[in-house]
């Protein structure tokens, strides 16, 4: 076992491996043999093709699922406005509804409102984003807050893929391929149009989610590294085919162009029986990552700790990367070891699941947040500065019982006027870098 792994047991049953063609059936038999659409599927099942990239997208990135269930889903009433999270999620982000500043922002942990019950669609909110759903460009930071399960509800967005980033309570979550259980220190992937709904499995929840609209994550490139290490294929889990077959009264919430709406029906949407395909949910552990660093000099860029990657069209440049801090060994020599001060093109959304951060030794706090925008100056606070020059640079352990995560991307996010003026929001944040010692002397090298 890896020393700083945070199990937790798991009862369901898993398909292993990053975007392979799966398949799963529920009941014996339920797959079409040799085809994808019989005249009549197996046990009275409907075909149906769910196609996570157009049609003709050359073999290597093409992604569909077929499912066999036993409604369409296109059996609902229509969708009507859903009123009740209108104003807290959004999806575009222009000047009316956005404010925005480059200076540091840091959130104290966001609270999880006990007065009202919020299940995980209700207790949705946007903290910022960029783009516009409408082009399928850009992308969403959210956090959820949740008190309640999904009762009857299922979820889908039609806008982009959702990676979940659980921070507080394990999560049970129902997909149309099947169910997953996702706990602190783990992620899950849901790709746009998948239905799900979520229980949760300890009580008061909370988490990040970061919202792509442009293109599907993958495992980055590992050029030198060679064939293995970062995130390893084999320990990403994509659900099995479990169904139920019920009468009640269901409502399908969608996130459509930034807007939810709410549609009725009289079945479970978790009706499929069997499916085939690479379009498919899943989840990873974080402390399966294989952490590759320096071992003789020099902090390295933290794209070495990428898990995953939605590139864009320019080389290299990432609409955004799922990046982790995890527990590791710190070796380097003559060397100051913290993050380095730095400003960066890219945007930088950072996130604490456990612990503390390496690099601020006060008030940043799990399920609090820090936004550092494009070409905003920053990097460790003067209490690490001070401890980084002075120290004996032993071999050690460092991040131990703690995840820091990251969103970084290129492009330039907006807040919501929620999160801007959010009372956890921490106006001190600028402190951190107060009294830095200044320690240049032009007779001394
Ligand atoms: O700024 C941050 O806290 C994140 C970060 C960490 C690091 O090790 C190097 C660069 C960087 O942006
Ligand atoms: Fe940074």
């Amino acid at each position: 076992m890896h020393s700083s792994t945070i199990t937790h047991s798991d009862p369901y049953k898993y398909q292993s491996g990053f975007g392979n063609h799966f398949s799963s059936e529920a009941l014996p038999g339920a797959l079409p043999i040799g085809q994808n659409s019989p005249q009549v599927c197996p046990y009275g099942l409907y075909a149906e093709q769910l196609s996570g990239t157009a049609f003709t997208v050359g073999r290597a990135g093409n992604q569909r699922t077929w499912l066999y269930r036993i409604h369409p889903a296109a059996m609902h009433r229509p969708f009507e406005p859903f009123l009740s999270i209108q104003n807290k999620v959004i999806g575009n982000f222009d000047t009316n509804n956005t404010v925005t500043t480059p200076t540091q922002i840091c959130w104290l942990p966001f609270e999880i409102p006990e007065s009202e019950p919020l299940d995980f669609v209700t207790g949705l909110c946007t903290i910022g984003g960029a783009g516009d759903t409408a082009l399928k460009s850009g992308l969403a930071v959210h956090i959820y807050a949740a008190t309640e399960s999904m009762d009857k509800r299922a979820f889908s967005n039609s806008d982009g893929n959702l990676l979940i980033v659980p921070q507080q309570g394990r999560l049970d979550v129902q997909t149309e391929l099947g169910p997953i259980m996702v706990a602190p220190n783990q992620i899950a992937v849901i790709q746009r149009g998948i239905r799900f709904s979520v229980g949760l499995l300890d009580g008061p929840s909370r988490g990040y989610i970061l919202e792509v609209y442009d293109n599907h994550f993958e495992l980055p490139d590992l050029g030198p590294i060679g064939a293995n290490g970062l995130a390893n294929p084999r320990d990403f889990q994509t659900p099995t085919a479990k169904y139920e077959h019920t009468s009640d009264s269901w409502e399908i919430v969608n996130k459509y162009q930034g807007e939810m709406f709410a549609a009725q029906q009289d079945h479970s949407p978790f009706d499929v029986v069997a499916w085939h395909g690479n379009y498919a949910p899943y989840k990873y552990d974080l402390a399966n990552f294989n952490v590759i660093n320096s071992v003789s000099y020099d902090h390295i860029d933290p794209s070495i700790f990428t898990v995953l990657t939605c590139k864009s069209v320019h080389p290299g440049t990432a609409v955004a990367d799922f990046i982790i801090f995890p527990p590791r060994f710190e070796v380097q020599q003559h060397t100051f070891r913290p993050p380095f001060f730095h400003r960066n093109c890219m945007t930088e959304f950072l996130g604490l699941i456990h612990g503390e951060y390496e690099a601020k030794k006060d008030g940043f706090l799990p399920g609090g947040a820090c936004l550092l925008s494009t070409m905003t100056p920053h990097g460790p606070d003067t209490k690490t500065v001070e401890i980084a020059t002075m120290h004996e640079l032993l071999p050690r352990r460092i991040c131990e019982d703690s995840m820091m995560f990251m969103f970084e991307s290129m492009y330039q996010l907006r807040l919501t006027k929620w999160a801007a003026k959010h009372k956890q929001r921490d106006h001190n944040y600028y402190k951190s870098w107060e009294g830095i010692p200044i320690r240049f002397n032009p007779d001394k090298i």
